[in-house]
């Protein structure tokens, strides 16, 4: 991580000098191998990192690509496709950047290094296929037999698609001879979801580890991959203002939100299966809240970050299945357009109780945090998109204010917000102007888009580049991932079993009212409202 004091772009009578960035590690010569070529992920988001990582230099130049699936296509058409999707993706992906065509030479670099693989990943044959690909590109793209393998495919692949790479030898961990010299790295990465149930993860866990050592194994969140999430720990850590006031002495609870304004889309089938809890909760959300609740690590390596992080997990009972709160979103107006119910959406069961909001209460069994809440929320089809966390800290001791129109005092809040805004910002409380003691709430605010330029980023850059460079700090390591689930599983159960009608909300609202009453329940708390949050300002 670099230390940089920053000029900001439009204050140039700024005194401070800004040094320039340090250079990132190069990465080492590799093949890349997905499995799932042809899918929604690696057209939408793998191949566009890829190719931002071509673009801003950090894609190895000694680096090789290779699809594999089912569907009979060439190297060509699959190239084609990709660039296709490139064009609409990276160009403008959400109408963010004014960038309206590609950088050619990035795209020269990547679609040289393609080659395709048509097979099926239950099949030996293929990875006989595969390590006569793998051996072909050592020598036309000098990868030096370091290979990644990306397994964007179904969560059912996932195990025995580790266990064939096993059988046929291409995963073998590095090792080093009497002279020193490596031989070269495999590393496999693993997509969400990671297992359905404590039982189902821990399984999948004990099975890959039968064919890959932890250091090989690389389970992708790709929350992890934001720079603002990335940026919690440098905000903690990086300034002694606010470690001091970070406990249960100072703060009151802790709202963790992801709203979400998108519907189910076209992810019918998936979502009857995982449901909001599963596909958000024990991957995004905890990943969040373990970074806001961790302990100073002592270095800034994965080993130090993953054991302070490990560390608030394994301190977070089972959540009490009886307090969480549910929710399906029926019809209703979404940022203006007209949407349909759960119940009606394709491949969604016109009976089915499968949630699509979910809310609840953590609590963390520690020095720091014993006594503060952690409240989670995530929906579809809610009034806006709002990822964030705020941080609601208790309220001043006494009101000194006697004789004056004040009777409350507001709490402070931190909110760092994730999506759709870049941004850190503090509520506190101010004397308005004039002749009378009156107090208002202000805010001061640190936007992303004020102090950097804003990058093409689909997320997965990151998360791509420190696979190559061995950098396991943003993936989830397997007692993580089982800690997660079995915090959830008491609640998982409960909903799992046949129940009286899901309660439901309005697409377009805030989510269901029990919700609310989760919070004025405890301590007569209120969830901040889901704003779309006001731009920031460049
Ligand atoms: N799409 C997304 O936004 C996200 C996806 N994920 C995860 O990424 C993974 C992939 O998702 P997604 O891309 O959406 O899925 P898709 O269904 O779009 O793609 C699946 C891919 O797997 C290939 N495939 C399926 N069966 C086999 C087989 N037996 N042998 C070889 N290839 C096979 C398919 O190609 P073919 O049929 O030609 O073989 C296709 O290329 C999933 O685990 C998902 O949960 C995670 C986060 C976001
Ligand atoms: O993993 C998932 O995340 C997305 C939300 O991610 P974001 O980066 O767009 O905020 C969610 O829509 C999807 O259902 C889930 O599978």
């Amino acid at each position: 991580m670099t230390v940089d004091t920053l000029v900001r772009p439009s204050q140039t009578s700024a005194l401070i000098k800004c040094p320039p960035y340090r250079k990132p590690k190069p990465a080492d010569p590799c093949a890349m191998v997905i499995f799932g070529a042809s899918g929604d992920l690696t057209k939408r988001l793998i191949v566009p990192a890829l190719y931002n990582l071509a673009r801003t230099g950090l894609l190895p130049a000694q680096f090789a690509l290779i699809g594999v699936a089912r569907k009979d296509i060439t190297a060509e058409s699959w190239r084609n496709e990709l660039y296709d999707m490139l064009k609409h993706f990276v160009g403008d992906p959400a109408g963010e950047f004014e960038i309206d065509r590609i950088d050619k030479a990035a795209w020269k670099r990547l679609s040289q290094s393609i080659s395709y693989l048509q097979g099926d990943l239950n099949d030996p044959e293929m990875y006989a296929g595969l390590r006569r690909e793998l051996d072909k590109v050592e020598k036309t793209h000098h990868t030096h037999g370091n290979a990644i393998f990306y397994l964007a495919v179904a969560d059912q692949l996932f195990g025995p698609t580790v266990d064939q790479l096993g059988k046929a030898g291409l995963v073998a961990e590095q090792s080093e001879d009497r002279d020193g010299k490596r031989s070269p790295w495999r590393r496999v990465v693993i997509e969400k979801p990671f297992g359905h149930s404590l039982d189902s993860a821990r399984r999948l866990n004990t099975r890959i580890r039968r064919t890959l050592q932890e250091d090989q194994i690389y389970r992708i969140d790709h929350f992890l991959g934001k720079d603002t999430v990335q940026s919690i720990m440098a905000f903690r850590f990086g300034n002694g203002i606010f470690e001091p006031i970070w406990n249960r002495d100072r703060i009151d609870h802790v709202q963790i939100t992801a709203a979400e304004t998108l519907g189910v889309e076209k992810r019918g089938a998936f979502y009857e299966a995982t449901g909001a809890l599963r596909d958000m909760i024990p991957n995004h959300a905890f990943s969040l809240l373990s970074m806001v609740a961790m302990e100073p690590p002592v270095g800034f390596d994965a080993a130090a970050i993953r054991n302070m992080k490990a560390d608030v997990l394994a301190a977070i009972p089972a959540i009490d299945p009886k307090v969480p709160v549910r929710g399906q979103y029926t019809a209703g107006k979404v940022l203006g357009r007209q949407v349909q119910g759960y119940r009606q959406e394709s491949n969604v069961a016109p009976q089915s109780n499968v949630e699509t909001y979910a809310a609840l209460k953590v609590e963390i069994d520690n020095w720091r945090w014993a006594g503060v809440p952690f409240f989670i929320r995530t929906g579809k089809h809610l009034v806006a998109r709002m990822t964030e966390i705020a941080i609601c800290f208790k309220p001043a001791p006494y009101t000194a204010f006697l004789n004056t129109p004040v009777e409350a005092l507001r709490p402070n809040w931190l909110v760092l917000s994730i999506a759709p805004e870049e941004s850190i910002s503090l509520q506190f409380e101010v004397k308005r102007r004039g002749p009378v003691v009156d107090l208002a709430a202000v805010k001061m605010d640190f936007c992303y888009n004020d102090w950097f330029s804003k990058e093409p980023n689909v997320g997965y850059e990151t998360l791509l580049y420190d696979v190559m460079i061995g950098d396991q700090t943003l993936f989830m390591r397997a007692d993580m991932i089982e800690d997660s689930w079995r915090i959830v599983q008491p609640v998982l159960d409960e909903w799992s079993k046949k129940p009286a009608d899901i309660p439901t909300y309005p697409s377009g609202s805030n989510g269901p009212v029990a919700a609310d009453e989760l919070l004025a329940r405890d301590g007569n708390r209120a969830w901040r409202a889901i704003d779309q949050p006001a731009k920031c300002n460049t």
